[in-house]
């Protein structure tokens, strides 16, 4: 078996970045960009004002001085100038700073009588005037590959840059195979369960960009798996969720191989999901996740994710781990790396009691897992461990 890096690099090998498209700025939140974007203007495009106030052409003006004034200056309308020595301009907040006002007094340090106003309080030492392109220039770059933030398309838009390109989405197309398997909704039959991967399976998967396209569900029959996975035909990432193991129902090896899988591994040293198989199937990354619905939660965590970033582009990286104290006592690993379902708080990491693979309540408690090594010595609390937050 290899291990969790070990299976992580083998993915990897597998995910090439994807075509690119172009979107309107509104579509391009959490996408990647693919291409340099580049400002097409300054900003601010001219010197402004950082405060409501009077612009006035003195640099240190003091208690008692008076100004004379002669004009406005708004946001979106300029006052032309110029200014002489004791005049003033009423200026607001992103107002364009008039040819020859060197400072910008705020209204709370002036009184005003009239057409007059007197420094009424000692200034400080900040001219209130934000320079021409102060915060970007016509032709500074936001630089690809980078998934896209609210706070980058706040740039971008100021950059005045209406469309972006960015990877296309990758699609992943997701199987659930087994007889025992209905769809939600549906009545179940005495030995049947519900198909309930695929849907946790689809929320991960766009939630971090992907599109989800949730085939029917496989029984357990050769034929009619492999029609299933004809079904994928166009996806850029196949998942199959169960079969996986040794049993003689699980068909999914046996199937992918028969249609063209070169496989990259199967089984990886890690609890919850060991018998994990990734490859490459007809130009798209197949993965074959686990049943048991925490492994193919905590598989996609690990690996579905970081391979659907990769896929966008962006440089490979495994899921973000952290430090977190033990809040109890836990016991020696053994010879598989161990993702603990547990509870992170401000004060430390809580394992749960019971780590069933099928334990979906538990997983839906957990915020976080608790990652043991290969042959982690017994923990004591207060000790430091490696989490993933989920
Ligand atoms: N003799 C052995 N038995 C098992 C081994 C082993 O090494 N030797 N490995 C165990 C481990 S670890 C896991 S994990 C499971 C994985 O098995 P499969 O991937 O073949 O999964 P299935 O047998 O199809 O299903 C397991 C379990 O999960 C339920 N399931 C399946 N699909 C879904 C779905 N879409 N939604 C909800 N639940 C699903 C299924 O009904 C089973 O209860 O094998 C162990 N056995
Ligand atoms: O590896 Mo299985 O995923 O422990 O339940």
């Amino acid at each position: 078996m290899i291990t969790v890096d070990e299976a992580l690099e083998n993915v990897f090998k597998l995910c090439h970045p994807l075509g690119t498209e172009r979107v309107p700025l509104r579509e391009a939140s959490g996408r990647v960009l693919a291409e340099d974007a580049i400002a097409m203007r300054d900003q601010p495009p001219f010197a402004s004002s950082a405060m409501d106030g009077y612009g006035v052409k003195a640099d240190h003006p003091s208690v008692g001085d008076t100004f004379t004034v002669i004009g406005e200056s708004a946001a979106g309308h300029g006052y032309a100038g110029p200014l002489s020595d004791g005049d003033a301009v009423r200026i607001f907040t992103g107002a364009p700073v008039p040819e020859g006002v060197t400072r910008v007094i705020i209204q709370e340090d002036v009184s005003r009588d009239g057409d007059v106003i007197t420094v009424a309080e000692t200034l400080s030492g900040n001219r209130n005037i934000r320079p021409l392109g102060g915060d970007f220039k016509s032709g500074d770059r936001l630089a690809a590959p980078r998934r896209l933030t609210p706070q980058d398309i706040n740039l971008l838009a100021a950059m005045n840059i209406p469309e972006v390109t960015v990877t296309r989405r990758p699609v992943v197309a997701l199987i659930a195979t087994g007889d025992e398997l209905v769809m939600p909704g549906e009545t179940p039959g005495p030995s049947q369960i519900i198909a309930s991967n695929s849907f946790g399976l689809a929320a991960l998967i766009e939630a971090a960009g992907g599109v989800a396209r949730m085939l029917p569900i496989a029984p357990d029959d050769e034929d009619m798996l492999a029609a299933t996975f004809a079904m994928a035909e166009g996806a850029d990432m196949i998942v199959s969720i169960g079969g996986a193991s040794v049993g003689d129902h699980d068909l999914v090896g046996k199937v992918a191989e028969k249609l063209g899988l070169a496989r990259a591994f199967y089984k990886v040293a890690m609890r919850p999901g060991k018998p994990l198989m990734a490859g490459s199937l007809n130009g798209a990354v197949m993965l074959g996740l686990p049943g048991n619905p925490v492994s193919a939660m905590v598989t996609a965590q690990l690996f579905l994710l970081p391979a659907l970033t990769a896929l966008s582009g962006l440089p490979p990286a495994p899921a973000p781990r952290s430090k977190a104290l033990l809040l109890q006592d836990i016991s020696e690993n053994g010879p598989r790396e161990h993702y603990m379902r547990a509870i992170l708080t401000e004060d430390g990491v809580q394992p749960f009691d019971r780590q069933d693979s099928s334990l979906m309540s538990i997983l839906s408690q957990a915020n976080a897992l608790l990652v043991r090594p290969v042959g982690d010595p017994a923990r004591k609390t207060g000790e430091t461990v490696d989490v993933i937050r989920l």
